[in-house]
C-alpha cells in the first residue's frame, strides 16, 4: 500500500493508454477497450466474459461503461469516482465483435458530473447508461482506508 493513498493518478501506460489501477501492470484492458478519442472507444467483448451463449455478461457491459464514462471526463478532472450507474440492455451483446461505445458529460457542476453513454454494433444500439461521476475529495482513499482499520 503506498504512504499516501491520494497522491493515486492515472497515467499513461508503456504504450499510451490510459488504464486503471488493475490493467496497469499489463499494459492492456482486460475489458477489451481501445480508445479511440475521449469519448469513442472500439471495444470487443473477450470471449472470457460470456455470459449466455455467445452473448456478454451483463457485468462486463456495465464495467466497460463505468470505465468509458470515467474515461469521458478524465481530461478535465482526474479525481472521479462513480456515484450512480445505470444500464438499459436492449439488444444482448455479442461476445468478440466489434462494438462502438460514445460517452459525453451531459452536466458539471461543482463536484458533481452526470454522464451518458451508447453501445452500438453496427450502427444498432445494444445498451445505454448514465452514471453520476463525482470529484473524490482529496482524502478520499486516507479516509477509506481508516474507516476500513476501524472495523479489523
Ligand atoms: C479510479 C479512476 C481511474 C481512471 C482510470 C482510467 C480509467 C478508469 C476507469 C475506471 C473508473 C472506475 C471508477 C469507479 O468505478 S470508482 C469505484 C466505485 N465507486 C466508489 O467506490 C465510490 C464509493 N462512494 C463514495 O466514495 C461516496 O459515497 C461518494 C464519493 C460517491 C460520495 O461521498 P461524498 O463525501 O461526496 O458525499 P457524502 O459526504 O454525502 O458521503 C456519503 C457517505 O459516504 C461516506 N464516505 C464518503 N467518502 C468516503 C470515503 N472515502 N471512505 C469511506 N466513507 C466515505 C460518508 O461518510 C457518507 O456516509 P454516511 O456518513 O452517510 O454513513
Amino acid at each position: 500500500m503506498p504512504d499516501d493513498p491520494d497522491a493515486f493518478a492515472i497515467y499513461p501506460s508503456a504504450s499510451g493508454r490510459l488504464l486503471c489501477g488493475g490493467c496497469a501492470a499489463e499494459d492492456r484492458c482486460r475489458l477489451g477497450i481501445a480508445a479511440v478519442d475521449a469519448t469513442r472507444f472500439d471495444v470487443v467483448c473477450p470471449a472470457h466474459w460470456q455470459g449466455g451463449p455467445g452473448v456478454a455478461h451483463g457485468g462486463w457491459t456495465a464495467a466497460v461503461f463505468d470505465e468509458v464514462l470515467n474515461l469521458a471526463a478524465l481530461s478535465t478532472e482526474p479525481r472521479l469516482v462513480t456515484k450512480s450507474l445505470t444500464v438499459s440492455y436492449l439488444r444482448p451483446v455479442p461476445v468478440e465483435r466489434p462494438l462502438l461505445v460514445t460517452a459525453q458529460i451531459d452536466h458539471h457542476a461543482g463536484r458533481d458530473w452526470t454522464v451518458s453513454a451508447r453501445m452500438s454494433l453496427a450502427g444498432t444500439p445494444l445498451a445505454t447508461a448514465h452514471a453520476e461521476l463525482r470529484t473524490r475529495r482529496p482524502d478520499h482513499y486516507a479516509r477509506h482506508e481508516a474507516w476500513l482499520a476501524s472495523h479489523n
